[in-house]
């Protein structure tokens, strides 16, 4: 059902827009947004990097102008859902009795972009005046890389006059009643490895094939794979803190109309992995382990990166954003949640990839940061939900994390000393 709160429609509504890939809705959602700003007085433009997939960027101006700017950013696109495996369906945003919104989105990460939204809407009733510009961007095609969203939007001028100082992107859901927060994210690997060999009868045992030269490789991968989760498992590492790798396709076999020839022993075979590398891991040395115990040569093997992100910025430092008093941002956000009677677990690692790695390759301080505590983590699962009163929780840190950043002033202390003079 449609709820009859007004704040909690809102939120159906923008979920209601289908921005799934491979066809998102880009159009309807920057449509819907641009007549929330409108509603909210916020100056609005839209940028179009790439042709039909635009990108909203919103403003909110600061009365110091000199002050660095706080972007609030946000993807519109979302994950594809298999409609029939879903109690509701998948854009209904169906508000069931125990007030949970089912959606696709209602996590990853339609909540955050309207939540910023709707805490503005309180701090404009309640007469605040940012001093800080506060900007929002609400980008497209997170979900495939963000190369024609954030990533040309970093790169643009438009962004160089932005002057931002510090950007909030997304983070997790947690099922515990702390919100998580995320000072980095592990980088994809998206390996491809190949195996060659000799093709030949299937009832011959013979040595060198394509298969067993790949499942060698597999074998190899997956004792790498058990070394890395048993650290997690023991509770030594957090899951963002190994490297993960996961095997996503097999491609091997020689097809026939209704499936694949049994008495053939092919002369090629793949597999694809998602690997994922925390920023302080030794990406040399896996790519090392990759070229001699994964993809040998010397067993007829190959391999190459269909996806392949640095964990260390130009200057050969790891990229993230620092947590302890060099960071004030960080205290602002710690203290703004607990303000709004919200806890705050440890800093922590995003497992996957976000929007934020193009803000802090630019050397920019950024946060991932979902508030939606006491939820279980179902972004890009089936039954996707988030609870009514999660969400409205989620306003009030908005509206105190806002408030801290638009009126922060660094080096205000000394202002005011020079002033007693
Ligand atoms: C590396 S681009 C893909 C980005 C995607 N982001 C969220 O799931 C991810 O797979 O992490
Ligand atoms: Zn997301
Ligand atoms: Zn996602």
């Amino acid at each position: 059902i449609q709820s009859d709160h007004p704040i909690i429609s809102r939120f159906q509504r923008y979920l209601q827009i289908n921005t799934a890939h491979p066809n998102p809705q880009y159009r309807e959602a920057a449509d819907f947004i641009l007549s929330e700003a409108e509603s909210l007085s916020l100056q609005s433009q839209t940028l179009e990097f790439v042709p039909g997939k635009p990108l909203v960027l919103l403003k909110w101006p600061g009365s110091d102008p000199s002050l660095p700017s706080v972007l609030l950013n946000s993807h519109t696109d979302v994950v594809p859902a298999e409609h029939d495996k879903w109690v509701h369906p998948p854009f209904s945003a169906n508000l069931d009795p125990n007030g949970d919104v089912y959606a696709r989105g209602s996590q990853d990460m339609k909540c955050v972009g309207i939540q910023y939204l709707e805490a503005i809407r309180r701090l404009k009733a309640s007469g605040f005046k940012p001093k800080r510009s506060v900007y929002l961007s609400f980008v497209p095609d997170e979900e495939i890389g963000g190369h024609d969203g954030a990533e040309k939007l970093a790169e643009s001028d438009v962004f160089k006059g932005l002057n931002v100082g510090i950007v909030l992107d997304e983070g997790l859901a947690s099922p515990t009643e702390n919100y998580r927060a995320f000072y980095a994210e592990r980088c994809p690997m998206w390996l491809v490895i190949k195996a060659t060999g000799a093709p030949g009868h299937g009832a011959k045992l013979y040595d060198n094939t394509a298969m067993e030269n790949l499942l060698k490789s597999i074998e190899s991968v997956r004792r790498f794979r058990a070394s890395q989760f048993d650290l997690v498992k023991a509770g030594l590492k957090a899951e963002g803190e190994v490297v993960s790798v996961n095997m996503v396709f097999l491609k091997a076999g020689t097809p026939t109309p209704t499936g694949f020839v049994m008495n053939l022993q092919p002369s090629e075979a793949e597999a694809g992995f998602d690997i994922r590398v925390p920023p302080t891991a030794d990406q040399e040395s896996l790519e090392k382990r990759i070229a001699e115990e994964w993809a040998p040569a010397s067993r007829n093997m190959t391999f190459r990166f269909k996806q392949k992100v640095s964990v260390l910025d130009k200057a050969g430092r790891p990229i993230l954003t620092a947590t302890d008093s060099s960071n004030p941002w960080w205290a602002l956000l710690e203290d703004a949640v607990k303000k709004a009677n919200g806890k705050l677990g440890k800093p922590e690692i995003f497992p996957a990839s976000t929007d934020a790695r193009y803000f802090r390759n630019l050397g920019l301080p950024a946060i991932g940061f979902s508030p939606m505590a006491n939820t279980p983590i179902l972004l890009h699962d089936h039954n996707e939900f988030l609870n009514k009163d999660e969400y409205l929780k989620g306003i009030d840190v908005y509206e105190s994390i806002i408030k801290a950043y638009a009126s922060y002033v660094d080096g205000g202390r000394s202002a005011v000393s020079r002033d007693e003079l």
